[in-house]
């Protein structure tokens, strides 16, 4: 099962997307990354994610799996022997999808948030002010997981490190467009810590593109999310 051809329909640009190359990267699995344009997408993947219509969607063999999260764990699931992306004991896996669960339904609302405040000062201060609350909450997360350690998953990276991490590269830009800074020494130092271990690690270098480059993407993106609907 694990030799059937590997495609990943993503974009540099996606952190949802960077978590399936990372996996692939610990995995040392070979894929082909079919560049898509949220934008303008394709009929590839709107038959891929129906559903959703949403990036990535992994392809193996003829079959796609979404949602990048499911993704991780079919990585993990099918491509085994590879060093492990998910807690073994049954708890710690529990807890690890307690938390990446909370990223998705927290962390990337309140960056959602930042961006669409653009100039609206006491919107943009609140969204930080929100940001800082969950990553307050995640920094205490970390210190219970890591138990001391460089990454939420040990030694390593894992799920969890995968979950946040891909996440960086829009803190960045954040950072360049917003001016606002989200994870740093004063507020949450294991996580700030923890962020520069996670960007040097080998499996996410390449991965995660310089912020010059993301940041034409992004002002087409936040135009587009700034716009009133309907
Ligand atoms: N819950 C999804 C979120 C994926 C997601 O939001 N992908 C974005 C790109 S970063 C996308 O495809 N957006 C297109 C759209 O919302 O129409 C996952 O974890 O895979």
């Amino acid at each position: 099962m694990g030799s059937e051809e590997v495609k990943v329909i993503g974009s540099c640009v996606s952190p949802f997307a960077a978590r399936t190359m990372i996996a692939f990267n610990i995995k040392c699995i070979e894929y082909e990354l079919i560049e898509e344009n949220i934008l303008n997408k394709s009929d590839l993947l709107l038959k891929s994610n129906p559903i959703y219509k949403k990036i990535p969607v992994l392809i193996h063999g003829q079959r796609p799996i979404c949602e990048s999260l499911v993704i991780l764990q079919y990585i993990d699931e099918v491509w085994a022997s590879g060093p492990p992306i998910l807690p073994s004991d049954p708890y710690d896996r529990a807890i690890a999808r307690f938390w990446a669960a909370y990223i998705d339904d927290k962390f990337f609302a309140v960056q959602v948030a930042i961006l669409k405040a653009g100039g609206e000062e006491g919107q943009k201060a609140a969204a930080v002010e929100k940001a800082t609350q969950v990553l307050v909450v995640l920094e205490d997360a970390f210190t219970k997981c890591s138990k001391g350690r460089k990454f939420f998953g040990g030694d390593r990276i894992g799920y969890l490190d995968i979950a946040l991490g891909s996440f960086l590269l829009w803190v960045r830009v954040i950072h360049k467009m917003c001016g606002v800074s989200l994870i740093y020494e004063c507020k949450t130092p294991k996580l700030f810590q923890w962020a520069q271990h996670f960007s040097a690690d080998a499996a996410v270098q390449d991965v995660l593109p310089e912020t010059d480059k993301l940041l034409e993407f992004a002002q087409v993106f936040v135009a587009k999310l700034r716009k009133p609907s309907g």
